[in-house]
């Protein structure tokens, strides 16, 4: 029996196929443009002989899903509804459960949102001061990563996920950092949207709301244009002139100011938020970087996290270069890891949870 998933990300498509815990095959189709297009061609030569389920990444879920569903036609419907929330994501989301499901009529399919994990948010966490009948709130996003890098982290410290309290740092090509407390996320970087929080490849994460009234009162800039600029060409791209977290120390190397201001304001963002999130938490057991520039990136996590040894957190120059799992001092209060994601493997084992 095996679980088909696919995770359609903003910037690549990742497949995988899993018998959970075991993954039997997996590719990711980097820098995709037409999320149907690739998946047909992976559909082609997946292996999906005694194919149970298809498990397929939903970036928002909004107020109806918090938990893995079987997906209908209505189901794919309030997808396509929540696009205006998650433009970059839901769109092709749906796009490759329409492909998917017409390849692969016969097998159940289920969607897995991002928003899930984080529906325990508290009321203080997930509210904005804003009025209430706007009916917005804080959703938070790349939670399926969160739940399995949280999970994974309590094991590596040899305790129980119920006993522990661990801030996840996800940064890939979208960004989020996280407070899970005992098992729960209490708070996270994303909000009402995936725009919030951390500088991204190509999303400014955090910025003045005003920044919107004033771009639109003295550029004339048009609201889909903003929503543009900010979700496609901002961030790293807009900083250093390229997205990829490798092209910015390239840049650096060779002496490029702007790079280096774009590592600095990426990483000195990151740092706010553990300071943030220490505080929410009333102190961590440990902090967990994942996804491509956290599991990868020995100068971001220096960067983010030096100079912290009053808050406990001492990393440990040789362990951080040698990539973990344990990057932090024998000193440190705080344990700091590195823990590969695999959303692919929690999407499917909670796929399987749902159909069986
Ligand atoms: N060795 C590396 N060093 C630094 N950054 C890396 C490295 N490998 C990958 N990355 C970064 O990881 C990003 C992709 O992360 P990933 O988690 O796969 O993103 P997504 O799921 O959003 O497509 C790339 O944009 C790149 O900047
Ligand atoms: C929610 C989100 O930003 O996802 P990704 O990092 O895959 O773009
Ligand atoms: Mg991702």
């Amino acid at each position: 029996m095996s679980v088909l998933t696919v995770n359609a990300g903003s910037s690549s498509l990742k497949w995988s196929v899993v018998d959970p815990p075991e993954t039997l095959a997996s590719g990711t189709v980097q820098r995709v443009t037409d999320h149907a297009a690739a998946l047909r061609g992976v559909l082609d030569e997946a292996p999906l002989d005694a194919l149970e389920v298809v498990a397929h990444r939903v970036v928002h879920g909004g107020e109806r899903y918090s938990a893995p569903v079987r997906i209908t036609d209505a189901v794919l419907d309030s997808i396509r509804d929540l696009s205006v929330l998650a433009p970059l994501h839901n769109p092709v989301n749906a796009d490759g459960i329409e492909v998917a499901m017409e390849a692969l009529p016969d097998v159940p399919h289920v969607a897995v949102f991002d928003t899930a994990f984080h529906a325990t948010l508290p009321p203080r966490a997930h509210t904005y001061a804003v009025p209430r009948a706007w009916n917005v709130r804080r959703y938070g996003f790349h939670g399926t990563s969160h739940a399995y890098v949280s999970r994974e982290a309590a094991r590596l410290l040899g305790r129980d996920p119920e006993e522990v309290d661990v801030i996840v740092l996800h940064l890939g090509n979208g960004a989020s950092a996280s407070a899970v407390s005992k098992g729960r996320s209490i708070d996270t970087s994303m909000g009402l949207t995936p725009l919030e929080g951390l500088v991204m490849g190509t999303r400014s994460g955090d910025v003045d709301p005003a920044l919107i009234l004033h771009l639109r009162r003295t550029l004339n800039l048009s609201t889909d244009e903003i929503d543009k600029v900010l979700n496609s060409r901002s961030g790293l791209l807009a900083l250093a002139g390229d997205n990829d977290m490798r092209e910015v120390h390239r840049r650096i190397e060779a002496g490029d100011a702007a790079a280096e201001l774009a590592l600095d304001v990426y990483c000195y963002r990151i740092r706010k938020y553990v300071g943030a999130y220490l505080a929410a938490l009333g102190g961590a057991d440990a902090i967990a970087f994942t996804a491509g520039v956290g599991e990868n990136d020995a100068i971001v996590r220096e960067r983010s996290l030096s100079g912290l040894e009053r808050l406990g957190i001492d990393l440990d120059p040789e362990r951080n270069c040698a990539g973990g799992p344990v990057i932090s001092s024998d000193a440190s209060t705080v344990r700091v890891l590195v823990v590969p994601t695999d959303e692919e493997l929690e999407m499917a084992t909670q796929a399987v949870a749902l159909v069986r």
